[in-house]
């Protein structure tokens, strides 16, 4: 089984209370196999650190005060969460530890990083004794007997090795964060955020399938929630984003965190533990995620340009002073931004290769897709100087522009940039299934349409899909150059891929148009549903399945909130359901829907004089784009049949398929077999219409293929499709070939009944119908 990272930070670790409420997280989160990385408690490392000082400065007294501060506070944990001999184990270990390192103090051998060390290794141990005497299996791991680092180098294959070896058995693991040890076992810290990359690690060695950084913010948001109100969570933002906030110096997550996720399919996610509610933010892989914005912000930096930079020597310096250094090259030139406060220890790395261009700067950067990038900054620019903001270096790159200003950006201003630049766009994603007749015809009408919704809501087509390859792009498809795209970048996919992938959108609003004939799409309704997708259907079969189905679908859709338009399944482009509707949203009760409700069928018809064989006629329907995929559909009356059933649905009807009495257009013995086999056998048909064809000529009359339903005084429902021979002079015998009529009687509508005419299929009015669909369905979401 799949296992997980969770990694705890020493703000969720502070008191007992907050040891108890990580309890209850791992108690409802994790299962046996799983690994929890924590951070020291509280401000322990930062208390260490000051121990470490005293230690080298020789303040014994001091020395001694900062210890006993230690003890006092691990003391004050172990008796708040135990009782009895596990407190007195604890005790006594704690004691030990506290002389040992006296005892190193007063001889002169004390370790930085070992000293440092304490701080994990007193947090692992509280928490895996305090998990199992709540009765979890659960286990501390000291980090130093898992990874080991060579030359500053982890050495990935033995320590993969010793994770295998030691994490093996069906144990809860409470591993130490921020701690490793070189090939002399000596002990080595991993650097600022060392626990977060402690997690991924470790995720990578066990080949975890995601981590979980619990911290005491409740994800990434577009910038500083603490200044900005308004501020954003995002519920997902792509790794690449993640990593250039981070170079940039925002304190959410480390690049070095990422770094071990690289080649991996793990999922990592930032979540509160003091809410554990409310939904995280997950970082995903490339195309998982539309670009987003954010305004992150500095202080106190230097600017200094360098003369030439060898490779990794960044992020050497950067590890120097426990800081992201931010680096980049403008006209040719490389530039470094540097906290004030480490400039001069980086200079003097740097020996007379670099000089300082700025000094005490303040500023933002603002992230964002590198479309938008250039119009923000130019944007900004304005504001800065609207809010009377000096710039005193600026620089525009792919995916970000960074401002360097001497003053502070202060709240307000921050606001006012926030506002300005940071989108808050109603978004709505649109998965477009099946790419035959209409489906072609409907994306190539996108171009022009998406381009006028985007004018109100931000339409992005995220992906096509086929029967068996899929394009899927998370920040959207080019609409004018798809086909290459496709070409280039289509793959084969499975239906749990389609979903996942659909429900890793973070779009505000998705909606799933199927244009498939196919039942096997739309049994996936429920699970395309259950991922918050809006519906359009062209597609019959979810609106003509069995009542029981049929109606939890629909219950679904009002439970989560979501709609559902099919309104080119009855009519292709025609109004049919609109009609329907406002009759009825007027109180008016409708009690017969007569007429011709196939395009394929009335087309065939009305064409029919006998010059040519009617099966000649039906493959001409099937060229235009009239027919369903198999033309037998619509030849057997099924495909009416589901029509009428559906309108029954929407006057609010309870019937199914089988309430509705149906009379084929053509033998029944044909409905049997491939559609080449049908074709050998077509002859059969032709002599089954000729022989309709000639009786209604007998009696004077035309022949149609028409539907009824009526509803009788008593309730009861009488409906039917099929053959019917009409008079020469009637409406339907005058229909233009491939027109459909609807012809309403309501309780107004009784003696002059409402007549709705025109083309019943087609690939233009019915990709043009599903475009109203989505015109409508963005009516509704704004
Ligand atoms: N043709 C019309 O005039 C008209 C009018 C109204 C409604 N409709 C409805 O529109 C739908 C499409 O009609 P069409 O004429 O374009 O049919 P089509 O057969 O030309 O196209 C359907 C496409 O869907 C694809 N497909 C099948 N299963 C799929 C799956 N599981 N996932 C993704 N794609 C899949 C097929 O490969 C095919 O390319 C049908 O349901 C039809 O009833 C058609
Ligand atoms: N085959 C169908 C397409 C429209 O649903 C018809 O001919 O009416």
């Amino acid at each position: 089984m799949a296992k997980v990272v969770h990694k705890f930070g020493g703000s969720s670790l502070s008191s007992a209370e907050r040891y108890q409420a990580v309890a209850q997280i791992v108690l409802s989160h994790c299962r046996a196999g799983d690994c929890v990385v924590v951070s020291a408690a509280g401000k322990t490392t930062n208390t260490l650190v000051k121990l470490w000082q005293s230690y080298q400065q020789d303040d014994i007294q001091g020395f001694s005060d900062i210890l006993l501060q230690l003890e006092n506070h691990q003391a004050e944990l172990i008796k708040a969460l135990f009782q009895a001999q596990p407190q007195r184990q604890l005790l006594s270990q704690l004691d030990t530890e506290l002389q040992v390192i006296t005892l190193h103090a007063k001889q002169k051998t004390l370790h930085e990083a070992a000293l440092l060390a304490h701080g994990e290794l007193w947090s692992a141990r509280i928490l895996g004794c305090y998990l199992t005497q709540l009765g979890f299996a659960a286990r501390h791991v000291d980090a130093r007997r898992l990874f080991t680092l060579h030359q500053g180098q982890l050495l990935h294959q033995q320590n993969k090795r010793s994770c295998a070896e030691q994490l093996s058995e069906r144990v809860l693991y409470v591993v130490t964060g921020f701690i490793a040890s070189d090939v002399a076992n000596n002990t080595v810290t991993l650097g600022r955020n060392g626990s977060d990359y402690s997690a991924t690690l470790l995720a990578n060695y066990i080949d975890a399938s995601a981590v979980s950084i619990w911290t005491d913010t409740q994800g990434v948001f577009s910038t500083d929630p603490r200044k900005v109100a308004s501020a954003i969570k995002y519920p997902k933002i792509c790794r690449a984003q993640a990593h250039l906030l981070a170079r940039l110096g925002n304190p959410v997550l480390h690049a070095k965190t990422l770094s071990p996720l690289k080649h991996t399919n793990i999922k990592l996610q930032v979540r509160s533990s003091f809410d554990v509610e409310a939904t995280p933010t997950e970082i995903v892989k490339e195309g998982y995620s539309k670009a987003k914005r954010f305004i992150t912000t500095f202080d106190d930096l230097d600017l200094i340009r360098v003369d030439a930079l060898a490779q990794g020597e960044v992020s050497e310096l950067s590890h120097l002073i426990q800081h992201s250094i931010h680096q980049f090259t403008t006209k040719g030139e490389a530039f470094l931004l540097i906290p004030a406060q480490s400039t001069h220890r980086v200079l003097k790395v740097l020996s007379g290769r670099a000089n300082i261009v700025e000094s005490a700067l303040q500023g933002f950067a603002i992230v964002a897709s590198s479309a938008d990038i250039a119009q923000l900054q130019t944007l900004a620019a304005q504001l800065l100087n609207e809010q009377n903001v000096v710039v005193r270096f600026n620089h525009q790159d792919k995916e970000y522009a960074l401002f360097l200003t001497d003053q502070a950006i202060d709240s307000d201003v921050l606001a006012i940039l926030h506002d300005q630049l940071v989108s808050k766009d109603r978004e709505l994603a649109v998965v477009i299934a099946g790419l035959g007749n209409v489906g072609e015809v409907f994306v190539q009408q996108c171009q022009h349409q998406v381009a006028r919704l985007q004018q109100q809501f931000d339409v992005k087509v995220v992906a096509l899909v086929r029967s068996k390859k899929m394009l899927f792009s998370a920040n959207g498809i080019a609409l004018n150059t798809w086909q290459q795209q496709w070409e280039n970048e289509s793959n084969t996919y499975s239906n749990e891929e389609l979903i996942e992938r659909i429900g890793e959108l973070d779009y505000e609003h998705k909606v799933v148009i199927d244009i498939t004939a196919s039942e096997a799409f739309s049994d996936l309704y429920p699970q395309l549903i259950n991922q918050d997708c809006h519906l359009i259907s062209a597609n019959k079969y979810a609106g003509t399945a069995q009542s029981a189905w049929y109606q939890q679908l629909c219950e679904q859709l009002f439970e989560r909130n979501l709609y559902w338009r099919y309104n080119t399944s009855v009519g292709a482009g025609l109004p049919i359901n609109f009609a329907l509707a406002d009759l009825q949203h007027s109180g008016d009760r409708i009690t017969h829907i007569d007429g011709v409700f196939s395009g394929t069928l009335s087309w065939l018809c009305s064409s029919f004089d006998g010059s040519q064989t009617f099966s000649s006629l039906v493959l001409e329907a099937q060229k235009m784009g009239y027919t369903e995929p198999d033309p037998r559909e619509d030849l057997s009356g099924r495909d009416m049949q589901r029509k009428l059933l559906i309108l029954a649905r929407d006057i609010g009807l309870t019937l199914d398929l089988a309430d509705i009495e149906l009379e084929p257009l053509m033998p029944q013995e044909l409905a049997q077999g491939s559609w080449d086999e049908f074709l050998t056998r077509r002859e059969e048909l032709d002599v089954f219409y000729e022989q309709q064809y000639q009786s209604a000529l007998a009696q004077e009359k035309v022949l149609r293929y028409t539907g009824s339903l009526h509803v009788l005084e008593s309730g009861k429902v009488k409906a039917k499709v099929g053959i019917a021979f009409v008079d020469k002079s009637s409406a339907i015998a005058n229909l233009t070939p491939g027109d459909n009529i609807f012809v309403i009687k309501s309780v107004w509508y009784e003696l002059n009944p409402l007549v709705l005419q025109g083309p019943g299929a087609g690939k233009e009015v019915t990709a043009a119908g599903i475009h109203s669909d989505l015109y409508w369905l963005v009516q509704m979401l704004k």
